[in-house]
């Protein structure tokens, strides 16, 4: 089996400090002697970064954010950048400045490639001087403030950097902001230039189980409640009545963000991919002879309880 390649995301509004802070990673990352990978996603056609990262293996994406055509791009690179490059041991993702995370989390998830990374954890970055001025409904868009909550929503940890550019008083307000829209247990720091204690940066906060239809139910039970994200991969699933699959995952909406996969239904012998999406179930046939696979994403997802519902149907 192919090694997993460890992916970390670095997400943050335009200038808040990522391109900083992989450079921090980088430089980490080899001389604990190890090989990087650099994914980089630039609006426009131009990497301006580029020059920045002349010796490493990276990979560009370029024209636009990270968003359907890219997640495609950035499978077939991902699969290139594995099999042309087995030295390579970490993986540094940094989405542009309006990307939310979530795409590059859905692209890593995607069936065909879930196997080959282990997402470690989505680094956000927070401009601390300039927070309070998007936050506001006078000095800035719906857009950006969107695209900010969504990145703090799904960091897994926090920086908030600049702080040499603030006061006491806009620090706290800043604070308490934020500790209202991050997810629970997710570390916040405070940086200035991206400088964080490196392992505090490195540590693993999202996991990926994976799990098969066969296995005994009493066994699973690698439920990481301190963690923000998980994702579960599900193998073995024989035909389902796509009702019943309708329900159950409607019915995990309390813990469940995202579902996706391969199924066969009942009564038929046909491939479908499926995608679960804002409480929406939605199937396309496919011809292709995969195994069924159910991937699920989610915050406190309980492996006992969804097999064992998965079990029962
Ligand atoms: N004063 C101050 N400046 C910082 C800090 N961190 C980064 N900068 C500067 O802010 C600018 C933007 O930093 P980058 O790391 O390029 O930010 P980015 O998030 O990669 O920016 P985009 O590529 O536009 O999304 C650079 O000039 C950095 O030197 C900090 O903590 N304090």
């Amino acid at each position: 089996m192919l090694k997993r390649i460890p992916v970390y995301i670095l997400t943050g509004f335009l200038g808040s400090g990522k391109t900083t802070i992989l450079k921090r990673m980088l430089h980490h990352v080899k001389v604990s002697g190890q090989k990087p990978a650099l994914m980089l996603n630039e609006l426009g056609s131009e990497n301006v970064e580029k020059e920045l990262f002349n010796d490493e293996a990276m990979i560009e994406l370029l024209n636009g954010c990270i968003c359907c055509t890219i997640q495609d791009d950035m499978r077939v690179e991902i699969d290139k950048l594995l099999k042309s490059r087995e030295d390579i041991d970490v993986l540094l993702i940094e989405g542009t400045g309006i990307a939310n995370p979530a795409e590059i989390i859905e692209a890593l998830t995607h069936p065909d490639v879930i196997d080959k990374v282990e997402i470690q954890s989505v680094i956000g970055l927070v401009d601390a001087s300039r927070y309070l001025e998007y936050q506001s409904m006078f000095q800035s868009s719906k857009e950006i403030r969107t695209m900010l909550k969504q990145q703090i929503t799904t960091s897994t940890l926090l920086v908030v950097n600049k702080i040499d550019l603030l006061d006491e008083k806009k620090r706290l307000k800043v604070t308490s902001k934020l500790e209202v829209l991050k997810g629970m247990n997710v570390p916040m720091v405070f940086a200035q230039y991206g400088e964080v204690d490196s392992e505090l940066l490195f540590e693993r906060r999202f996991f990926t189980n994976a799990l098969h239809m066969q296995d005994n139910p009493e066994m699973h039970h690698h439920v990481h409640h301190s963690h923000p994200f998980q994702a579960i991969k599900i193998e073995g699933l024989e035909e389902i009545d796509k009702m019943s699959f309708e329900k159950w995952l409607k019915g995990q909406s309390q813990s469940l963000l995202r579902a996706k996969g391969y199924i066969r239904f009942k009564g038929s012998s046909q491939l479908f991919s499926f995608q679960f999406a804002s409480n929406q179930l939605e199937v396309i046939p496919i011809e292709s002879s995969k195994s069924s696979c159910i991937i699920l994403i989610g915050a406190k997802l309980d492996d006992k309880q969804l097999m064992q519902s998965l079990y029962s149907m």
